[in-house]
């Protein structure tokens, strides 16, 4: 289990970490949310013990990192992938991770198996390329068996291949009952991989709970019908005070009608004699919700005719 307990980190006047509480609890996928900027990073830092919260702390377990006897036995972490000497072969890099920690030789090249990297196992990692740094740097996660992985953005850089294996992988290591904590900013691809998520903005927690009711809180829930009576329907429903807009696409007009579920509208219907073609309830995509969510607290913004990226907000330094 890992728990922040309101952490505070400030760099000078920016406050990257403001009073921040969450717990990541065993056996799931926990996503970490956040627009760019939000503070995932630095709270995964500080979480290892890389950086000092200026106020608060994590708990790995109970314990500070920095207690830890063994550190990469009870939490491997993947943060940065270029963080290796270049001048060493992949396999020099894990025995040199491993000794540090008491960890035995042989687990060296099960974790070199596990991330496909036993082929280049004796080449030079300054030129592996981000996709094969973050198989070490996954393989260096791993090497510990510990009960706890962190990884900071874990798909950067990977191929679709690579990316479904990583979703794979963090499926497996939450069921076999391990702490799984990722960040992303592929908000499709987290909602494919966590089940539980903390959204953070401008460094303050927005939501800590599962992927569903996140997408649930933040959805408008809809319902989309069409069929051959859309002016009857409209007047019928409109009497129940449902909210109705009109909505077309290449399969015709639609309405969506908001307030009343799928189930009612089509009894409805047909008690009426008003023939349907659809009636499918529109769930909101975790992208949707979180905009919605996050929206006040987005760092970096493009403007609207799609140039640089402009600081829209201060960071929190107030
Ligand atoms: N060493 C540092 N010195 C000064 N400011 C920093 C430092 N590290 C981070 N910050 C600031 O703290 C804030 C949070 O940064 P952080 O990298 O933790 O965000 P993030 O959510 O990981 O963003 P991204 O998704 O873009 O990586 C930002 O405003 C950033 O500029």
């Amino acid at each position: 289990m890992i728990e922040a307990i309101g952490l505070t980190k400030r760099y000078g006047n920016t406050v990257a970490v403001r009073n921040l509480s969450f717990t990541v609890k065993p056996g799931k996928v926990t996503g970490f949310l956040g627009p760019n900027g939000a503070g995932k990073s630095t709270t995964m830092r500080m979480a290892l013990g890389l950086d000092n919260p200026t106020s608060g702390e994590v708990r790995i377990d109970g314990e500070k990192y920095r207690d830890l006897k063994y550190p990469l036995r009870k939490i491997g972490a993947l943060v940065d992938p270029k963080w290796v000497h270049p001048n060493r072969s992949a396999r020099a890099h894990l025995a040199w991770m491993a000794r540090s920690n008491g960890i035995p030789g042989r687990r060296i090249d099960e974790v070199l198996d596990t991330v496909g990297l036993n082929s280049v196992a004796g080449k030079n990692v300054g030129g592996f390329s981000l996709g094969m740094s973050q198989r070490l740097g996954i393989a260096g996660a791993l090497l510990g068996d510990p009960e706890i992985l962190m990884f900071d953005e874990p798909v950067n850089g990977l191929d679709p291949e690579g990316i479904l294996w990583i979703r794979t992988l963090m499926h497996r290591l939450a069921d076999e009952g391990r702490t799984v904590f990722v960040s992303s900013h592929l908000l499709s691809e987290m909602a494919l991989t966590a089940t539980e998520l903390v959204v953070i903005g401008r460094g303050e927690l927005i939501s800590q709970c599962s992927t569903t009711e996140f997408v649930a809180r933040a959805s408008d829930n809809s319902v989309r019908v069409r069929g051959p009576h859309l002016p009857q329907l409209r007047r019928l429903l409109a009497g129940t005070g449902a909210r109705i807009d009109d909505f077309s696409d290449d399969a015709g007009a639609a309405l969506i009608v908001s307030g009343m579920d799928s189930e009612r509208i089509g009894e409805a219907a047909a008690a009426n004699g008003l023939v349907l073609h659809e009636l499918s309830p529109q769930r909101g995509s975790l992208e949707q919700a979180f905009m919605q969510l996050t929206g006040d607290s987005v760092q970096y913004q493009s403007d609207l005719d799609g140039n640089a990226p402009d600081r829209v907000l201060a960071t929190g330094n107030n």
